[in-house]
Formats: structure tokens, sequence, C-alpha cells
């Protein structure tokens, strides 16, 4: 597997090789070997070289560099101005209504113009490099996305290494029900966040293999038991990746500290010294929502379960978006990072990549590099470099797809037409053929409009232009409606 990536002025090119299998990419595009290959002969004219395998890969074919059709950007200082890394800005309506006018076409209804433009876009999000990620999953940190518009390094910007019970008062309090009366147990927070580092030794036997309970992009995460009794996860962060943690760890920190909801997983302390970043967070025991999708934790998840664990996903994003103290964009919402608890409920896990939203209630959205996972990364923030909550409001329609099909954002095994979800869900939404979407391991029968409104949410979610997208919220109070009538036909038998 072979990556690499470079930034030529305000043009950003990629390549990857997995297994033979070719994949070119421009400026968030994916392109034809002939097309990639004259661009960066054209690149190479000004000086901008790309080496080794890539410009090897282009030897041999008979290329007629006429730049008529070339895929390259031309405008370089303005891409540049617009994508500088951390500044915040206004957002252009006049950009938003350019990029409608370029992707949608008119005659279409919104949801076929989302559902082709997302299928599209996610081809190219996912198939870039999915094949070899989900592969190598724990093997590698790659299945972590960094995209830096300021890099002009030729490393591949796919190189990441990775990857109380109060309820918000707000109209997203959810009535007692029996499926909500759950409350996980209650969580003191550490009399100091800062624990000292012979505490966490004691506790994690230093660090013993046999409390080992996961191992992610950014560090191996334990099990552990304090001083005072309480169970923690504690996650160490692997050596190798610590310069650039330094900053993650402390962006997780800073943001996790100041939440507090059931459905997010709660920050208990860390340790900053000398050659460790540890965070200790509220341990959630009973496994990942991609482990239960994969039956590796024993039952099928059932219809009832699948549609709290969406709400509980839903509401613990609304939180971050709309009543944490700061609004917070988490960037990484994918089912690894879903932890359930034993009466499945679930809690949205790893702020290693969150932000703060603008601060500014004028500014909609922040300038920052793309971080996230393959298969669930907003492909208008891969393009503009613009992070908004509806970056997560995108992730969360492929979530939610996951969760109906059980299938991964890109499941390698599916023949070609039927490997991007998103794509081939909208296929099959289309043929209005959503009953054969299901996951097949669930033997409900659940009603088709039950499930139509579902699949049209994730859809509308995936949507390729964030202005398309509902908000959280919006996706919130929909799933409540949703459920109130799936309970009401439940009740009815
Ligand atoms: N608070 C927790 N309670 C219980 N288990 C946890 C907790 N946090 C993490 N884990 C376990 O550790 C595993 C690794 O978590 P981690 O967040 O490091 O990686 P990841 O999200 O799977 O991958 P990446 O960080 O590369 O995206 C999880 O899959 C989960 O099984």
């Amino acid at each position: 597997f072979a990556t690499q990536s470079k930034v030529c002025g305000s043009n950003h090119i990629a390549y990857s090789n997995c297994h033979g299998h070719e994949v070119f990419f421009i400026n968030g595009e994916l392109k034809e070997k002939e097309s990639f290959c004259k661009a960066l002969h054209s690149l190479e004219v000004n000086d901008c070289t790309f080496e080794n395998s890539l410009g090897s890969s282009c030897s041999g074919l008979d290329l007629d560099l006429s730049l008529a059709d070339s895929p390259l950007k031309p405008e370089r200082s303005l891409l540049q101005k617009e994508v500088r890394e951390e500044s915040t800005s206004h957002d252009p309506s006049q950009d938003t209504s350019k990029e409608k006018k370029d992707d949608d076409p008119e005659t279409l209804s919104p949801i076929y113009k989302s559902g082709i433009g997302a299928a599209g876009v996610l081809v190219i999000c996912c198939t870039f490099l999915c094949p070899c990620l989900y592969k190598k999953k724990k093997a590698t940190p790659s299945t972590v996305l960094e995209k830096d518009p300021k890099s002009t390094d030729s490393i591949s910007p796919f190189n990441v290494n990775s990857s109380s019970e109060k309820v918000p008062a707000s109209p997203l309090r959810v009535p007692p029900s029996p499926s909500r009366l759950y409350q996980s147990p209650k969580l003191r927070r550490l009399e100091s966040v800062h624990l000292n580092l012979s505490q966490v030794a004691r506790a994690t036997n230093n660090f013993s293999p046999s409390l080992k309970i996961g191992e992610g992009g950014f560090g191996t995460v334990y099990k552990a038991e304090l001083d005072d009794g309480q169970v923690v996860a504690i996650k160490r962060a692997k050596k190798e990746h610590f310069a650039k943690l330094r900053t993650e760890f402390s962006s997780e920190v800073e943001l996790l500290a100041k939440i507090d909801h059931r459905n997010l997983v709660k920050l208990l302390g860390y340790v900053d010294k000398g050659n460790e970043r540890l965070i200790i967070t509220e341990y959630v025991p009973n496994g990942t929502l991609r482990e239960h999708l994969d039956v590796q934790r024993g039952k099928i998840l059932d219809f009832n379960q699948r549609l709290e664990i969406s709400i509980d996903v839903a509401h613990g994003l609304t939180y971050l978006h709309l009543y944490a103290e700061k609004q917070i964009i988490h960037r990484d919402v994918k089912s690894s990072n879903i932890l359930l608890t034993e009466s499945m409920r679930a809690k949205v896990a790893d702020f290693g990549f969150a932000r703060i939203g603008p601060v500014d209630s004028d500014l909609t959205h922040i300038s920052t590099k793309v971080k996230g996972t393959v298969g669930y990364l907003d492909p208008e923030y891969m393009r503009t470099y613009q992070l908004t909550p509806k970056s997560d409001v995108y992730s969360f329609g492929i979530l939610l797809l996951e969760i109906l099909t059980g299938r991964r954002p890109v499941e390698l095994r599916k023949p070609a037409d039927e490997r991007v979800t998103l794509r081939w869900v909208f296929k099959k939404y289309n043929e209005g053929n959503v009953v054969d979407m299901v996951d097949p391991l669930m033997e409900e029968n659940v009603n088709t409009e039950i499930l139509y409104s579902l699949f049209t949410l994730a859809i509308q979610c995936a949507a390729p232009i964030r202005s398309d997208r509902p908000s959280m919220k919006a996706v919130v109070e929909q799933l409540w409606g949703i459920r109130a009538d799936y309970l009401k036909g439940v009740r009815k038998g």
C-alpha cells in the first residue's frame, strides 16, 4: 500500500496504490490515470515534481499534453487565501449557490440531487483509500485522515497517525419513556483532572497488557481501577506519535473537560507529564457499535436498539453543537467511536479531532485542516476546508446507513457497483427498494414507511452540499417522530 500526495500551488494531487490497484485524485476528485498524468506533466513543467511510484506510474502513457482539459486549478493565490488554516470567515452565500448550481441539476428532486451528488463524492472519498485502509484497520493508523491545505510536503496528507446525567435544559429534553429510563452510573469527576503518573501506573498495573481493552491510531486504551475504586478507561498516546499528538490531546482534554451529557463519554482526568500523555475517561463496558453490528458481542442488534442508538448519538451531537458552553464539532463520528453501555445506551467517544466551532455568531464556519475518517468525511469540507457542524451531520448520515444496513461505509467484499454503501443505498432507494437494504441479520419485519423515513433522513444528512443537510437538532426531532410512529405500530401489533 503506497500513498503519496503533494500540494502544488493551489492544486492538491494524490495517488494511492493498493496491491496494484491505482487511484488518482486531483483537488478532491477521482481522476482517470490519463487525465491525472497529464496534470502531473504540466505541474512538472512548473517545477513541482512528484517522485517515485507516482511518476513511474505515468510512464509509458502516450499523452497529448494540451492543457485544455487539465483538471488543475489556475487561481492559486485565491484558493490559498481561502483555505488559510485556523482562520474564521463569513460564509460566502455566493459560493454555496455556485456549488449548488454546479452540482445540482435544477430538474432533480432534493433527495435525488443529494443522493446523486453524495454518492458521487463519497465514491471519491471512499474509493480513494478505503480498499487499503479497511484491510489494515488496526494494524496502521491510517483510517483517519488529515489534509492540510498549507502543506507543501510530499508526504501523504493521509498519513495521520493514527485515528452526572445532566440533560440539557432545552426543547431536546426527552420525555420519560421505558427506553430512556436508563441512567448511567454517577461518575464523580476526579478532584483534580491532573492525576499523577504514579496513580495511573498503580491503576493500570504499569500498563499491563492484561488490562488493555483496545488500540486506536493514537494510542492504547486500558481499563483501570483508581485508588477510590472507580473503574475508568485510560488512553495512552503512542510515543511515536507523541509530538503530533500534543495538540490533539490538549484539544481533547480542553473540550472534554467542559462537557457533561449522558450520550458523551466523560473526561475524568489526564496526565500531561514528561513523555506521557494520558486521558482518563469514564469506562463504557459494552464495546463499540461496530462490534455489535458485526455481532462480535453475542447478540444481534434489534431494530428498536438501533433506533435508540441513533437517537442517543443524535442527542450527544446536538448537545455538542447547540448546548455545550462553546459549540463543539466532533469531526470523527463513526461506529467505532460509539460506545455502548450494558443497557445498550450509546455514548459518543474520542474527541481527539474535536474543534470549537465559530466563536462569533456571525461566522458560519472555520477554515481548518481536514481531519476525520475516510468514508465518513464531509465532501464539502474536504473540498473547501470549511468546517461546520454540518460535517458531523454528514458523518451521522453515513453512520445511520451503517446502523440500518449493517454495512461499513465501504464494503470491499461486495461487487464494485455495491461497494460504496451510500451509492448502493441511493440506487435501491430510487428503485423503491428500502426493505432489501436492511441488515439481513435483523430478522424483524419493520414497517416499510418507517424504514423509508429513516433512509430518507440518512440520505438527507449525507447530502453533498451542507446547506441541504438538516441540523442535528432537526435530525433528533425527526428521529423522535419516527420512533413515535414505530412504537404506535408495535403497540397495535
Ligand atoms: N471509554 C472507553 N471505555 C471502554 N472502552 C473504550 C473506551 N475508549 C476506548 N475504548 C476501546 O478502545 C478501543 C480503541 O479506542 P480508540 O479511541 O483509541 O480508537 P478507535 O476510535 O477505534 O480508532 P481511532 O482513534 O484510530 O479512530 C475502542 O475501539 C474501544 O473498544
